[in-house]
């Protein structure tokens, strides 16, 4: 079956391309294995150099491959460029990093010795998505190959032209052929791929819905799985809060890769007592949100595809229908590309897409909560449990709420909401669980083995 990239700004076809048979897809995983009986015991130092030359790689293409995400997601290209920089850094992170967080863990016990020894796991199945499509593929992928795994990569279609050039520059920076594959797999033939006893484990980055069928899948075959999922994460601006900082910081976490991003801020909570303040200033702010061609660099680009940006519309204007106040925008533009202005809904309450669902896009919603407390419950009130953030001068007040009350995989005090190598990255609830990055991340995808010598 074919299938074509389009290019959300022009609506141009990019290139047409072909799901891979299964066939081929069965000979890709044999090729995967057999790389990865190697690859596993190929020494940290090689494994280090191969990373470092891949982020070398990276860096000296940043250009070419941030104009290929641009075209194919309609991301502004700076920030292609700078996604493609953060792949680099991570590469180079677990280079540095990798041989540290696999040592061998002493325990004391009545044995001689006693240690947990990290051994890799295999062949590991990542199906990605197209909102950072170099990002995600390379924040499973430098920690996994460190430890020894091979990849497998199932890939958004609209981004085909980003996985098959993520599997090139691992040959051009010399990994073996099969550590790092890109296949060209339908939904359907997800089943197989997972049923086959060779691949030993699945990470998902994807919507709720995705990650639910993906993972009954790993559990009908017994293989470990990672799931990062959406999230509806809330801002808490607390009473005390410099209101100019936190309708900056709410826009920017909230604007941030045209509002495409599962740790989007996508609700922002003020107390009554500060709202109509807050609400001013966010809504002067907006206006500097304008969108236009990716390659031009404005502050917004596209939406990744049309009916992306059909079904955000749907849950704006149900807010809408439902009582919320639309400050600006919401309307689709005319004219060619799938762009959506930058939005800004206030009066958000329960029952509206807004408030219970995940705003896919450039959206921001103001909830007004009585006080404080019904703040922490507000932000709370959701399925999800990615990332929050809270904006006050009071930031041991904060420290408390983030650690006793916020139920989150992430809570950033007076920034919003990024992922970095250096730090666990993960949800709870319908966000998932598992943890990418950091040493928690390298530690997902390995068998921690007990040695027990009398
Ligand atoms: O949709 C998820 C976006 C993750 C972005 C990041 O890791 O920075």
């Amino acid at each position: 079956m074919t299938f074509q990239t389009i290019n959300p700004a022009t609506e141009d076809v990019v290139s047409n391309y072909s799901y891979f048979s299964d066939q081929t897809i069965d000979e890709k995983i044999e090729r995967a294995y057999s790389a990865f009986n190697d690859w596993k015991t190929t020494s940290f130092d090689k494994k280090k150099h191969l990373l470092h030359t891949l982020a070398r790689l990276l860096e000296d293409q940043k250009e070419q491959l941030g104009h290929l995400i641009t075209i194919e997601m309609g991301k502004p290209l700076k920030q292609s460029v700078a996604e493609i920089e953060k792949c680099a850094w991570v590469c180079d992170y677990y280079a540095e990093n990798g041989l540290n967080f696999l040592q061998n863990e002493q325990i004391k016990t009545e044995a001689r010795l006693s240690y947990i020894h990290y051994a890799p796991l295999g062949p590991v199945l990542a199906i990605m998505p197209w909102n950072f499509p170099f990002w995600q593929v390379f924040r499973f992928a430098a920690p996994s190959l460190m430890a020894g795994n091979v990849a497998l990569l199932k890939h958004s279609p609209n981004t085909t032209g980003c996985a098959l050039a993520i599997e090139k520059l691992f040959k051009e920076a010399g990994f073996p052929e099969g550590a790092f594959t890109t296949l060209l797999a339908d939904i359907p033939q997800i089943e197989p791929i997972l049923a086959n006893p060779k691949v030993k484990a699945l990470t998902l980055t994807g919507s709720t819905k995705a990650g639910q069928s993906a993972s009954q899948l790993a559990a009908k075959y017994l293989k470990k799985c990672v799931l990062e999922l959406g999230g509806s994460d809330p801002y808490l601006i607390l009473d005390d809060a410099d209101l100019e900082k936190a309708a900056e910081i709410c826009l920017s976490g909230r604007m941030l890769n045209t509002g495409q991003s599962c740790i989007a801020a996508k609700r922002f909570i003020v107390t009554k007592k500060r709202a109509v303040q807050f609400t001013e200033l966010v809504a002067e702010k907006v206006k500097s949100y304008t969108y236009g061609d990716p390659e031009e660099n404005h502050p917004l680009g596209t939406m990744a595809r049309k009916d992306l940006r059909e079904s955000l519309h749907r849950q704006v204007s149900e807010s809408i229908a439902k009582g919320a106040k639309c400050l600006t925008g919401g309307q689709i533009p005319s004219g060619k590309g799938y762009f959506y202005p930058a939005t800004l809904l206030t009066e958000v309450s329960k029952g509206m897409p807004a408030y219970d669902q995940e705003l896919f896009g450039p959206v921001g919603a103001i909830i007004t909560a009585t006080d404080e407390s019904d703040a922490v419950r507000i932000a709370n009130d959701t399925s999800f449990g990615l990332g929050a953030a809270i904006i006050t001068n009071d930031t041991d007040k904060a420290a408390h709420l983030a650690e006793q009350h916020l139920e989150f995989g992430a809570v950033f005090i007076n920034d919003f909401v990024k992922s970095d190598p250096r730090l666990p990255f993960g949800g709870v609830k319908s966000s998932g669980y598992g943890r990418e990055l950091s040493l928690l991340g390298i530690h997902e995808f390995v068998n921690a083995k007990t040695i027990y010598i009398k």
